[in-house]
């Protein structure tokens, strides 16, 4: 069969589709994390300069949160090493901030060091990938980001925690939503701002959606919550979608869709950022986003690690 080539001009990019109902949102904070999330799995090692190349590009593109790197153990994350580097080399936006993850005492200093401002911990709602991931329980996890949360605090820097695996566990497989909302609420009572619920292995539904932030949504003020989807089973927008509906205004997601975590095997990307600004424009959203300019970064990422988009937007408007 011949494959027909077929080309949308990006003008219909702006495409809107109508206002926003009055159950959604009028405005959506995007926090991209693809320099962080989307490149900590890649095998090869991407040059700093790429890394901070792409960091440029996506401030320019109005982002307003940019997750920029990891102080994890390079021993872990090989990839991520190169943190100092990146810190060291972006230009900062006004307006933009540039959080980094922190698992540690050790990683927050190092962080803090390396003139990050804002930091996130990372926890998870499920034993066994809290050990495969941070090799440490629950319980120990919560131990360490408290002794985070005090250095913070002292260093007023601002936290922001990830609950993992929210709605299924690579080696536990359900997740109960009462875990999460544990897990959830010793992050926000410990201090953290915002509260990001990772679909790590995106496996969830819009049915566990609704049923996991039904359960958070009683410990923590939807106010405080983001969600962050990996788009394995192709579910990832409708999660979101009904996340918005039950008044969650804060969206992680990552340019071209790279990612994945290095400790949850065949979980492939998040959710491409170009794919949810095009959602969220279409339904009158406002994101602050440049639409044809965070594509040219997913174009320039891409074209750096040999890779073809995963962003849907992104395919539909280049020549296949
Ligand atoms: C947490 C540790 C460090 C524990 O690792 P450990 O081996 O238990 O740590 P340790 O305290 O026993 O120290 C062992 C070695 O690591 C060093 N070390 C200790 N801490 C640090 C640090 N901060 N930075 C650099 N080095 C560090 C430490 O100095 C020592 O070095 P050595 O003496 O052997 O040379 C390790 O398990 C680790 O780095 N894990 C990170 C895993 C990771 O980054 N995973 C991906 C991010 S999470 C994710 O992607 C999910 C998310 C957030 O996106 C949301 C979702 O999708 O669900």
């Amino acid at each position: 069969m011949q494959l027909v080539n077929y080309y949308f001009p990006r003008k219909f990019m702006t495409f809107v589709g109508g206002s926003a109902s009055k159950n959604l949102p009028e405005r959506v904070k995007i926090v991209e994390v693809g320099p962080r999330d989307g490149l900590q799995n890649e095998k090869t090692i991407v040059p700093a300069e790429t890394k901070i190349h792409l960091i440029d590009m996506l401030s320019d593109s109005g982002l307003p949160v940019i997750e920029a790197t990891s102080f994890v153990s390079p021993k872990w994350v090989p990839q991520m090493a190169d943190q100092v580097e990146v810190m060291k080399g972006i230009s900062r936006k006004p307006g933009v901030s540039y959080p980094v993850l922190t698992p540690n005492l050790k990683g927050f200093q190092a962080a803090v060091k390396a003139g990050a401002t804002e930091v996130a911990i990372f926890g998870a709602a499920s034993e066994l990938f809290s050990k495969k991931n941070i090799n440490c329980s629950v319980d120990e996890s919560l131990q360490r980001f408290e002794e985070v949360m005090k250095a913070a605090k002292e260093a007023n820097v601002p936290v922001r925690g990830y609950v993992s695996c929210v709605l299924g566990c690579p080696y536990e497989g359900k997740v109960a939503p009462g875990k999460v909302a544990h897990v959830a609420k010793r992050l926000y009572s410990m201090g953290c701002y915002e509260i990001s619920l990772g679909d790590t292995i995106g496996v969830g539904t819009p049915g566990g959606m609704t049923e996991m932030l039904e359960a958070v949504s009683r410990e923590v003020p939807v106010s405080a919550l983001a969600v962050h989807c990996h788009d394995t089973y192709g579910q990832a927008l409708a999660n979101i979608l009904i996340a918005l509906q039950m008044g969650i205004s804060v969206v992680d997601s990552s340019v071209a869709g790279l990612g994945g975590c290095p400790y949850a095997q065949g979980a492939s990307g998040n959710v491409a950022t170009e794919d949810v600004v095009y959602m969220m424009h279409g339904l009158g959203i406002h994101t602050g986003v440049d639409l044809s300019k965070l594509m040219d970064a997913g174009a320039f990422i891409c074209r750096s690690l040999n890779r073809k988009t995963n962003s849907k937007v992104a395919q539909a408007t280049c020549k296949l």
